[in-house]
């Protein structure tokens, strides 16, 4: 095969010019490319001919081949630059457009009207549908991947575990695991980074109220891959050891580990009656019977507390240390915040926790995390599959097609939410327009752990702000999405008690 290349290079020289080395060097780049270009030109024309309406295909940039736009999407998701991302697209193409993420042809539709479409169509016309990397590392076993039957089942046990009722139930829990947080690495300290114990303290309560592990130890063995995880799910899906992806998935590879013996514990404690089957979310789903009368296999538990576990702390983690950052940028609103808290504690008697009551006293407090939220919402977006063909808005969407809501194409839009970049949690005084503040989802895919995560942060913020003075130790500290929103160095304070 050499040789037969070699001779149809050399054929040239023996017409007796001798060729300059870079003409030989350009043949290979030059017949690669053009295969590529024929070949991609090819991909695109079979994509057009697969739906229903060729001229009606949303316009758009499908960007290179196999990676689409996904560096660019990453490299802007990372700078917290989604806007752009989108705002770029929608200038130049309309409202409902295309693009190519992780793989795949996808279809950004236009808040508020799309986002209505995408949370009240699920079922019928669109499906859940997350990129397969990302389903690898959560499970497809997991709440978020299953569709249908499946789905209602999981969200149902979930529901009964994170329903206002119960909660109430949990307000002296959490109030425990804040306190005891507090005195372990906020009292006695002149500085700390924020993140890292927001993180371990989301955490404790997640592990405390999922799976009864209060077990400082044992909780800590989970924050390495954890972290791990959450820093390779919205990779380029390189499963190597040394690539973010591979150590995601060594990460969950661990997390299993750990929870594999969390159950094989519990299964004896049923047993031998020293656990019941309400004590907590691990317990409802090894003892709640689907409809057909069957238990979830082990590998669904596992996947199922795996993305409770991470849900349930990365998100809040963020949101909690940027309303600290918010709040040291914003004397006004902390100012307020405290107004409000410290009214709450000054009725309470000494050593007495916080009950239900007094979080739904707290709505300035829920404001500043409300505009938090808007400013830096932790997810996203979501994706959807078409599950039929049909149209939106003119345009032909055939079925298989994947479809895609973000927070970042209406939360930071002057239309929806006047002088967007400015924090001004009074703007939640009034109710948004329906479907354009969508950091919790929508539709049967609404997050179920909002009020859990309501619930946790009002009484995380009680403790702090009426403890503690804090000011930011570089107040220019820039925020990066990695993949959750954060300050880049993690939020370093000063705090001193109040
Ligand atoms: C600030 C905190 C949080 C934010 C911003 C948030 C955001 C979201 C969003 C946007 C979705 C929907 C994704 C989609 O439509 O594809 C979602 C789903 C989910 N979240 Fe949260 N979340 C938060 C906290 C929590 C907590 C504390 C828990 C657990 C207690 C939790 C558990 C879940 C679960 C299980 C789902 C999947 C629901 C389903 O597929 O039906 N989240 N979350």
């Amino acid at each position: 095969m050499l040789q037969n290349g070699s001779n149809g290079i050399t054929a040239h020289s023996s017409h007796g010019s001798h060729e300059h080395p870079w003409q030989s060097s350009l043949l290979l780049p030059v017949a690669v490319t053009l295969a590529f270009i024929v070949v991609w030109a090819t991909l695109r024309r079979c994509w057009a001919k697969r739906s229903p309406k060729r001229n009606r295909v949303p316009p758009g940039r499908l960007g290179f081949p196999i990676i689409g736009e996904t560096l660019e999407f990453l490299r802007m998701k990372r700078e917290n630059r989604l806007k752009d991302f989108y705002g770029v697209r929608e200038e130049r193409y309309g409202e409902v457009f295309r693009t190519s993420l992780y793989g795949e042809e996808t279809i950004s539709l236009p808040p508020p009207f799309g986002n209505k479409f995408l949370f009240t169509s699920e079922n019928s016309l669109v499906l859940n549908r997350w990129p397969s990397h990302t389903v690898a590392l959560l499970g497809k076993h997991s709440i978020s991947v299953l569709t249908g039957d499946d789905h209602k089942y999981t969200k149902g046990v979930l529901m009964a575990f994170l329903c206002p009722d119960a909660l109430q139930r949990y307000v002296d829990k959490v109030c425990e695991v804040a306190e005891k947080h507090i005195a372990n690495f906020w009292e006695g300290r002149s500085q700390v980074v924020v993140h890292p114990l927001m993180r371990r303290f989301t955490l404790s309560v997640a592990c405390s109220l999922f799976v009864s592990l209060d077990d400082k130890n044992e909780q800590t063995k989970l924050i390495v891959p954890f972290a791990a995880l959450s820093a390779g799910l919205f990779q380029l899906p390189i499963d190597l050891p040394w690539t973010m992806y591979g150590k995601a998935k060594l990460g969950r590879f661990a997390i299993h580990k750990e929870l594999d013996k969390y159950i094989a514990e519990r299964k004896k404690q049923l047993k031998d009656g020293t656990a019941s089957p309400d004590q907590d979310l691990l317990s409802s789903l090894l003892t709640t019977p689907d409809g057909n009368g069957n238990l979830l296999i082990d590998d669904a538990v596992k996947d199922n507390i795996l993305f409770l576990l991470f849900a349930g702390h990365e998100t809040t983690a963020s949101t909690l240390t940027l309303a600290l950052m918010f709040l040291s940028r914003n004397p006004d609103s902390l100012q307020q915040m405290l107004k409000e808290q410290l009214e709450i504690k000054r009725e309470k008697k000494d050593g007495e926790g916080l009950n239900w009551e007094d979080l739904k006293k707290m709505k300035y407090s829920w404001r500043v995390l409300q505009e938090t939220l808007r400013m830096y919402p932790p997810a996203q977006g979501g994706f959807r599959k078409a599950k039929v063909d049909f149209e939106f808005a003119g345009y032909s969407i055939p079925r298989g097609c994947k479809l895609v809501w973000t927070t970042w194409r209406s939360h930071k839009q002057e239309r929806f939410f006047p002088n967007p970049e400015k924090f001004d949690p009074s703007r939640f005084e009034g109710a948004p327009q329906p479907y354009t503040y969508v950091p919790f989802g929508g539709g049967p895919r609404l997050c179920p752990g909002m009020e859990f995560a309501k619930m946790e942060m009002l009484i995380l913020f009680h403790y702090l702000v009426t403890r503690f003075v804090c000011s930011m130790v570089d107040p220019l500290e820039k925020v990066i999405s990695d993949p959750m929103p954060c300050p880049e160095k993690g939020l370093s304070i000063d705090i001193c008690p109040r």
